[in-house]
């Protein structure tokens, strides 16, 4: 599990480990592991041109130090000094001594021919988007030929949220240090960062244990085991499905294959849309009735293509009224916006799986702090809140928070979330805690996109399809990388 730090719990962690060290060796550990990431990234120092931009605080003097290095070792160094009269006074003197030239935000910038622009204009003291000379200068660093690579956070990027107030810093690569801050992976933040690469400043032991984290696949195998030998198809974890309609019956039997392809126990359909989801799964058992008359399950997902008319209704308050999990997805969101005491003081787990429209139904929109949103609604119902995006974030009524890793652009299709309902509802089978059940769904859905788009446009069916191959490869008994999959 990656843990996601704030920008306060970096500074608190700091500040211990800056009483305990000599004066200016926590930044020297900084400059010198981004000097090293960019060194790898460029292949060699040696001839290169680099522009570090640099603002007047401690991100600023990062900047100037791995400037230093990178002149140390024959790049050819210009720094862009924001605020020449407060720039750090031990980097600029660094960068000076190892013979990098240095500019004001006026002069010759030299970033119409960088190989390589570092952006230390501001880092976890930043407020706002960014201010004219610095969004200038961050506007030509993306025109230009420049490998971009941020220093700590893309200077306009809210560390915490990701939210970006007008201009920001686009870098290719971020180079951040101590912990990763929630706003390089999720919102506008997530766009800005590029590939996030974290060096280690030695905080680890004085940081505050995360609130938000982000799983790996390792975490994840944790959630797919295999069948052990005195398994049946019970005790594997019974899924209910309620979901599709005569109008959407393909909700349906996305939903229920989602969910056999995901752990192939036993699913168990109720609705109105059995003949489809008989033709098409012929493993399932269907019921043309109502949830109670399914037979018994150990999590229901409700809400994919059901409607929201008073049958659709009677049919979510009672799988809302069992001691069960329950996921409550599309419709079933509608009807819950309706009447949230449906889901407030349930006793068992609910996951609801909000995309941004679906979520303003509960009285608020979204916002640009996606992690703070989720939460408080989280703790509003007093569930586990799924909100879908291009990084979907997970947030338990506690306030434990995941951001998920994986996915795809091309998971923006029509029936895509029908999947993950059915992906969630096998996981949550199993009894596993809820929030961090729902962040693994999440990602194993990603992981199918990556591998079902690896083909090129995906169509939501293709994930089912794909779910199997997804599952071995996270368990890690899959044979092959995502890139070398030709799936
Ligand atoms: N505290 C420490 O010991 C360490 C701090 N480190 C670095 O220090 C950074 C934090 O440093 P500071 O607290 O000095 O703050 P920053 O350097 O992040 O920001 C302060 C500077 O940014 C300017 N600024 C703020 N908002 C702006 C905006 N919207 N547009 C343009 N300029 C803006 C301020 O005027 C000020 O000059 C971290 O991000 C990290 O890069 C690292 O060196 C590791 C060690
Ligand atoms: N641009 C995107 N990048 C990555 N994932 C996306 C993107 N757009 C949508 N998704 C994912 O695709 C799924 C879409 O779900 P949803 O909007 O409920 O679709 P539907 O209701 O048609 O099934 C979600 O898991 C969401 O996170
Ligand atoms: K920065």
């Amino acid at each position: 599990m990656i843990g996601l730090s704030t920008a306060a719990e970096v500074r608190a962690a700091e500040d211990v480990l800056l009483a305990r060290t000599r004066e200016g060796v926590l930044m020297q550990r900084a400059a010198t592991g981004l000097a090293t990431v960019c060194l790898r990234l460029l292949g060699r120092a040696h001839g290169t041109r680099v522009t570090a931009l640099a603002g007047a605080g401690n991100n600023g003097g990062d900047a100037l130090f791995a400037g230093a290095h990178l002149a140390a070792r024959g790049a050819r160094v210009t720094a862009v000094l924001l605020d020449p009269d407060r720039a750090h006074p031990a980097g600029l003197a660094a960068l000076r001594r190892a013979g990098g030239r240095v500019t004001g935000p006026e002069g010759p910038d030299g970033l119409d021919r960088a190989d390589l622009v570092l952006d230390g204009v501001v880092g976890t003291g930043g407020r706002g988007g960014l201010r004219p000379p610095a969004a200038r200068l961050a506007g030509r660093a993306a025109a230009g030929p420049g490998m971009t690579v941020a220093v700590d956070v893309p200077s306009g990027v809210d560390a915490d949220t990701g939210a970006v107030a007008g201009e920001a810093f686009a870098a290719l690569h971020t180079v951040t240090f101590g912990a990763v801050k929630p706003g390089l992976v999720v919102g506008d933040g997530r766009g800005c960062a590029g590939t996030v690469h974290l060096v280690d400043i030695g905080l680890g032991p004085h940081l505050a244990a995360p609130r938000a984290h982000q799983l790996t696949d390792a975490d994840v195998a944790a959630h797919l085991q295999p069948p052990e030998p005195g398994d049946d198809k019970y005790s594997r974890g019974v899924v209910g499905v309620v979901a599709g309609s005569a109008v959407y019956p393909g909700a349906a039997v996305l939903c229920t294959g989602a969910a056999l392809r995901t752990r192939p126990g036993l699913v168990r359909y109720a609705g109105t849309a059995g003949d489809g989801v008989r033709a098409a799964w012929p493993e399932a058992i269907v019921t043309d009735g109502r949830p109670a008359d399914a037979g018994r399950v150990q999590a229901w997902v409700a809400g994919p293509g059901m409607g929201t008319d008073d049958d659709a209704r009677g049919a979510l308050a009672e799988v809302l009224a069992t001691d069960l999990p329950v996921v409550v997805d599309a419709d079933a969101l509608t009807m819950a916006a309706r009447e949230p005491d449906l889901v407030r003081g349930r006793g068992a787990p609910t996951v609801l799986t909000p995309h941004d429209r679906e979520f303003e139904r509960f009285g608020v929109p979204v916002g640009t702090d996606r992690i703070g949103a989720a939460r408080r609604l989280a703790a509003d119902l007093g569930a586990v809140v799924l909100l879908k995006g291009d990084a979907t974030v997970v947030a338990g009524p506690g306030g434990t928070a995941f951001v998920n890793a994986t996915g795809t652009s091309e998971l923006a299709t029509a029936g895509t979330g029908d999947v993950l309902a059915g992906i969630l509802g096998a996981l949550l089978a199993t009894g596993t805690p809820p929030a961090q059940t729902a962040a693994a769904a999440a990602h194993l859905h990603g992981r199918t996109g990556q591998l079902a788009a690896a083909r090129g446009p995906l169509v939501a069916s293709d994930l089912v399809r794909h779910l199997p191959r997804a599952v071995g490869l996270v368990r890690g008994s899959a044979t092959g990388s995502l890139r070398d999959s030709g799936a």
